[in-house]
């Protein structure tokens, strides 16, 4: 996908240049624009100047239909009327496919959904109806899939199962996803773009961007300490240690230890207590963050008062244990 084109909305103006062939995920603080660059690229806003390209072909002048692009909404919107499977069916049979039952039952079991099939909307969990709206989605096969903050409207207990399901559905494939949490970046985007105020502002690769922030945006929502290496039942396998922490990944997958600076300690003589991380480091900054001072090593971040920083005689150079303990650390698969 290349897109590359202004839009005016009343006085708000977008303008952007992204390109990708893979998962990117959309951040940005309300009326940035996020929606309205789904709108352009699923083709229910016509952009003022510029151009759209998806799957190879300039799209810039196709309305929805013809574009090749799936669009998967916070609320499932599936069809009330039909079961899941009519509803999966729905794409196969627009593009003539021979069986398009047979087709929407393959998708339904792709998303561990193929014993909802007889099911109408209505006798489904939030959760179920997403997972039959993704079925939905992929079985149109198109060439770009747009996700509109797809886990706001679940349980918090229903998220991480399609978060885990939509991770292993979008690999290979190109989707924008649009997101308030930087987990779901982590988890299933490859890059990520920040906008801010109708432009881009940041864009790299997940890890880069969300542990090395360059916006105060960016900063507020990531800002997050993010080690990677392998998961394992027991933590976070990296360098030949472990940390400690809540596994919500395959054993065996690459993954990411993440925990928020303010959960992390920070000590001038060595920390002992299992349940706790432990890392013998370097100050390489210390930097106002807020009411609080964030604290930089090469790796990791931790925010402390202005008076603890003072209390332990912090300063470039220093050489500190950060502590966190294993409770506040979640590992999660990562694919940027
Ligand atoms: N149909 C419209 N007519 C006029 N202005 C609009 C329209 N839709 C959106 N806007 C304006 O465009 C700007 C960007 O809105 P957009 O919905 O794209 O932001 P967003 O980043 O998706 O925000 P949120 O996170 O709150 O969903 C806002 O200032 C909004 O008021």
């Amino acid at each position: 996908m290349r897109a590359e084109f202004t839009v005016t909305r009343g006085a708000f103006r977008l303008d952007v240049r992204i390109a990708a062939d893979d998962v990117v995920a959309v951040m940005g603080p309300n009326g940035s624009g996020k929606s309205t660059l789904l709108d352009v690229l699923a083709g229910l806003v016509r952009p003022d100047a510029g151009r759209v390209e998806i799957g190879g072909r300039d799209v810039t002048a196709l309305p929805p239909h013809q574009r090749r692009v799936g669009l998967l909404a916070q609320d499932p919107l599936l069809f009330p009327h039909l079961t899941a499977l009519a509803n999966v069916a729905f794409g196969p049979r627009a593009r003539g496919l021979p069986d398009p039952h047979a087709a929407a039952r393959r998708w339904l079991a792709e998303v561990d959904a193929a014993h909802l099939a007889d099911r109408r909307p209505r006798a489904l969990s939030g959760g179920q109806a997403q997972r039959v709206a993704i079925a939905r989605a992929l079985a149109a096969e198109p060439d770009l899939l747009l996700l509109d903050e797809p886990f706001a409207a679940l349980d918090v207990d229903a998220a991480p199962a399609l978060r885990g399901l939509l991770r292993r559905v979008l690999r290979g494939r190109a989707a924008v996803i649009v997101t308030h949490d930087p987990l779901d970046a982590l988890a299933l985007a490859d890059r990520v773009i920040v906008i801010e105020d109708g432009r881009v502002v940041e864009q790299g690769a997940t890890r880069a961007v969300l542990s090395r922030p360059r916006t105060a945006f960016t900063a507020r929502v990531a800002g997050l300490n993010l080690i990677p290496g392998i998961a394992q039942p027991d933590g976070l396998h990296t360098d030949g240690r472990v940390i400690a922490g809540t596994v919500d990944a395959e054993p065996g997958e690459p993954a990411v230890a993440v925990f928020r600076p303010a959960d992390v300690a920070v000590y001038t003589e060595p920390v002992h207590g299992s349940p706790r991380n432990v890392f013998a480091t370097t100050v390489t900054a210390l930097e106002p963050h807020g009411d609080l001072i964030r604290v930089r090593t090469p790796e990791l971040a931790a925010d402390l008062t202005a008076a603890a920083v003072a209390d332990l005689a912090l300063e470039p150079g220093a050489a500190v244990y950060l502590s966190v303990k294993a409770t506040e650390v979640t590992v999660h698969a990562a694919t940027g």
